[in-house]
């Protein structure tokens, strides 16, 4: 099985969950979508449920696919999101945001009953931090509220570089909710719970890519099939 291959299995395995009546979060990302499109065809065939996307990208795939869509303002509750991740640490800890969806994806995740990542194996990981952590900021204050991340970091560990995230014609890459990206290139996390804290301290930052405590479980897909990581 290659990448896509796994992703698709991952999904697959995921849609498993999805029951009659259910209110859905839906991820962002290669591996969401995969998701998004197999839940499009079971809509299709007569499966009635209602969904909340976690970006504009997935709220025009879910379209598409013709999944009725509602909002958090509606239906403030939901009962599972299934979302991809950026990596997979110990305790189902996660960071997310490499697509730039992690401060909608936190709060529709946190919204709902339950929340499964699905993956490819390449997400798995021992430590948590190869990938640089996404830290969404107001542009507003940019120059101070990246020394305060600095500063945030360096308490619990070595800062390293945090450069903006920008689109390829060199301006800043926006968010969603109109914010920018700061890719804080850690390198490993010792203690994601303690960053998790720092960061939320900070004020500026909207919301920071790490997960802790929030997924209860991670379908991942390898070469060899698919298994389950419970919390
Ligand atoms: O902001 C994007 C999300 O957190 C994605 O779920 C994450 O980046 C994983 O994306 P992909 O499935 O494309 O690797």
């Amino acid at each position: 099985m290659n990448v896509e291959a796994q992703k698709r299995a991952a999904a697959t395995r995921a849609v498993e969950f999805v029951r009659p009546g259910m209110r859905l979060g839906l991820g962002t990302g290669s591996t969401a979508k995969h998701f998004v499109e197999l839940v499009g065809e079971r809509v299709r065939a007569g499966l009635d449920i209602i969904a909340v996307p976690t970006s504009e990208a997935t709220r025009a795939d879910a379209e598409r696919y013709g999944i009725p869509l509602t909002t958090l303002d509606e239906t403030p509750e939901l009962d599972v999101t299934v979302d991809g991740a950026d990596e997979i640490g110990p305790g189902l800890t996660l960071i997310k945001g490499g697509g730039g969806a992690l401060l909608r994806e936190k709060i529709v995740a946190a919204a709902s009953g339950r929340m499964i990542v699905i993956a490819d194996e390449s997400k798995a990981v021992e430590t948590l931090g190869r990938f640089p952590l996404p830290i969404e900021i107001a542009p507003f204050g940019y120059g101070a509220t990246e020394k305060a991340i600095h500063s945030a970091i360096a308490g619990l560990q070595s800062p390293g570089p945090l450069p903006l995230r920008r689109t390829k014609d060199g301006h800043a890459f926006v968010t969603d909710g109109g914010h920018w990206i700061i890719d804080a290139a850690l390198g490993r996390i010792d203690d994601p719970a303690a960053l998790a804290r720092a960061l939320a301290a900070v004020p500026g930052v909207m919301e920071h890519g790490l997960f802790v405590g929030i997924a209860q479980m991670a379908i991942v897909a390898g070469p060899d099939g698919v298994r389950i990581v419970e919390r």
